[in-house]
């Protein structure tokens, strides 16, 4: 089934068009990653998605609705947001980041919450006593699964996850995939997850997005990507040290 849906959608900001006649089709539980040049629009797509950003041309449609005929803050809040670094609030604990939508959104049994921020953060792979912490008490790693425990406690059925890792070092970095991987396994919820990483995007994606100037350039698996590249950009990418830079526009 279709969880997520842009038809033909045009955004400008002033007279650059950051996409153009931009279409996609996300499945529920697929894994979709995203990669292109830096400027090429993923993070305006990705803000698409959770009515961040609303299109000049085209639909949006999450779960079978417009989202421009939903409530934008009940949409943000069902669908989970991580973004590299700046994500946890500083001056809450771990329990209160964690607990944050939930609260917001009606749930104020204090035990009952702090019961499933607790769940949460065992679901991410850290320990209880973590809940009392402030972010600048951990890891950057730890504060990357802290953001998605954060992420996944409004029941998320879908996640978008912008460079998420982007900031790690390897050996973390190469946890914290094999931590999402595991989590989606398990969750069975849909993510969108944009990276500069190429390796990446082919270890995580069950299909892999190429985008171009605001628009898809290829979609398909990693192994279909890689054996049949649309154009020589795309080949180059998927070529282990092509040399290609994409933090160069
Ligand atoms: N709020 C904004 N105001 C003006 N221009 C914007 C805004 N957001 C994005 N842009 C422009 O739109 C284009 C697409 O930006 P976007 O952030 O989507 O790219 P990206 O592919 O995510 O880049 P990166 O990989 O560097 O994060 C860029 O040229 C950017 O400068």
């Amino acid at each position: 089934m279709e969880i997520i849906r842009l038809e033909h959608i045009d955004k400008y900001f002033g007279e650059r068009k950051a996409l153009d006649d931009f279409s996609l089709s996300v499945k529920e539980g697929e894994f979709l990653t995203v990669i292109g040049r830096s400027g090429c629009g993923k993070t305006t797509m990705l803000k698409m998605i959770n009515g961040l950003h609303t299109p000049d041309r085209g639909r949006v449609l999450v779960e079978g609705t417009d989202i421009s005929q939903t409530d934008p803050i009940a949409l943000r809040r069902r669908i989970g947001y991580v973004i590299q670094n700046k994500g946890l609030f500083p001056h809450m604990t771990v329990e209160k980041n964690i607990t944050y939508v939930p609260v917001i959104s009606g749930k104020k049994n204090k035990e009952e919450n702090r019961k499933n921020a607790a769940r949460l953060l065992k679901t991410v792979g850290l320990e209880e006593e973590m809940l009392k912490r402030y972010p600048n008490e951990l890891s950057g790693g730890q504060q990357q699964r802290v953001g998605i425990a954060r992420a996944l406690a409004a029941d998320a059925r879908i996640l978008l996850m912008d460079e998420p890792f982007g900031a790690l070092d390897e050996i973390t970095k190469q946890a914290m995939q094999d931590e999402i991987l595991r989590l989606h396994k398990e969750l069975g919820i849909t993510i969108v997850f944009i990276t500069h990483d190429i390796r990446e995007a082919m270890k995580l994606g069950d299909r892999v997005l190429v985008m171009d100037q605001g628009r898809a350039l290829q979609s398909d698996t990693p192994r279909n990507i890689y054996r049949s590249p649309a154009s020589e950009f795309v080949r180059q990418l998927t070529r282990a040290g092509s040399g290609v830079d994409l933090r160069m526009e």
